[in-house]
């Protein structure tokens, strides 16, 4: 029989990572090879990839791949989702550790005995342009006007780890997360491309968003893109510093803290074993 490549497949509020240990397969990982795997037509489907453990900078990190293959310094529930994988395959046994990714350490905590909730430390957000990246002068970008598809919106753009443009409107929906999108992804203003979240202020704890990722379009969730909105929220002095982000797969929870560290706290699901054969990817 055909050697096979072994996968799990785990979710973060509906949003999909594939997670690939290099420890019990023998692949090498590219660009092609991920979108065709995450592929829901022809391959097993998922928002990305997450393989790992490997060594970041001699720690045990993680890398993320979005589901056309570009890889991401960081995401939310990736790191959630492989807190959980190192948990159920006793690479750490340990209630709190670090994950190294790409855009550095993460402290994750696990909060039950079932390993489906994680407290996980963010770190600090950005505003400042050369940093999200935006392009021109150096600045903060709070409440910008942007042109996208021929339409001005007021935006605010930052980095939580991965660039995100937040876009306050009264009403979201999944339709103009799928319109809007492309545009603000692909847009000349963001050489490393963007995350959109359209964002609608509940009340002062509550947020409503829709999401368009960088590299895997529309999600039912994103942890970063939930900090993102949350920290840019009450930047803007529209929330507390906890706040509820609401999104199509549920809740995620948002702790601003006075030293502006973020910390977020999220659930995650196993979905289950999958394998493919190695000629898959030949
Ligand atoms: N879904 C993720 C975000 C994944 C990375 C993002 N698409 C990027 O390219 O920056 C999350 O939960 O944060």
């Amino acid at each position: 029989m055909e050697n096979s490549i072994t996968m799990i497949k785990y979710q973060g509020l509906g949003n999909d990572y594939l997670v690939l240990d290099p420890n019990k397969n023998r692949v090498q990982l590219q660009g092609k090879k991920i979108a065709l795997l995450c592929q829901r037509g022809f391959g097993l489907g998922a928002d990305g990839v997450l393989y790992g453990p490997v060594e970041i900078n001699g720690k045990m990190g993680v890398h993320i791949y979005n589901s056309d293959g570009s890889e991401a310094a960081i995401s939310g529930n990736g790191v959630r989702i492989f807190a959980k994988y190192l948990i159920d395959h006793e690479y750490v046994k340990e209630q709190k550790f670090s994950i190294e990714t790409l855009s550095g350490p993460v402290e994750v905590e696990c909060l039950n005995s079932r390993a489906t909730e994680f407290r996980v430390n963010m770190g600090k957000a950005s505003f400042i342009s050369r940093e999200i990246p935006v392009t021109g002068e150096v600045r903060e970008v709070i409440n910008e006007t942007f042109t996208f598809n021929k339409k001005d919106y007021k935006a605010t753009c930052l980095t939580v780890g991965n660039p995100h443009c937040i876009i306050f409107m009264d009403e979201v929906s999944p339709e103009i997360a799928k319109d809007l999108g492309p545009y603000v992804e692909n847009a000349d203003e963001f050489p490393e491309r963007m995350n959109l979240q359209i964002c609608r202020r509940i009340d002062s704890g509550n947020l409503d968003i829709e999401i368009w990722e960088r590299g895997s379009g529309y999600t039912k969730a994103s942890g970063t893109g939930s900090c993102a909105a949350a920290v840019a929220a009450y930047r803007l002095g529209l929330t507390e510093s906890r706040i509820n982000v609401n999104q199509p797969g549920g809740i995620i929870q948002i702790d601003i803290k006075d030293d502006d560290t973020i910390y977020m706290t999220g659930s995650v699901g196993y979905v289950a074993d999958m394998s493919v054969a190695e000629s898959f990817f030949s």
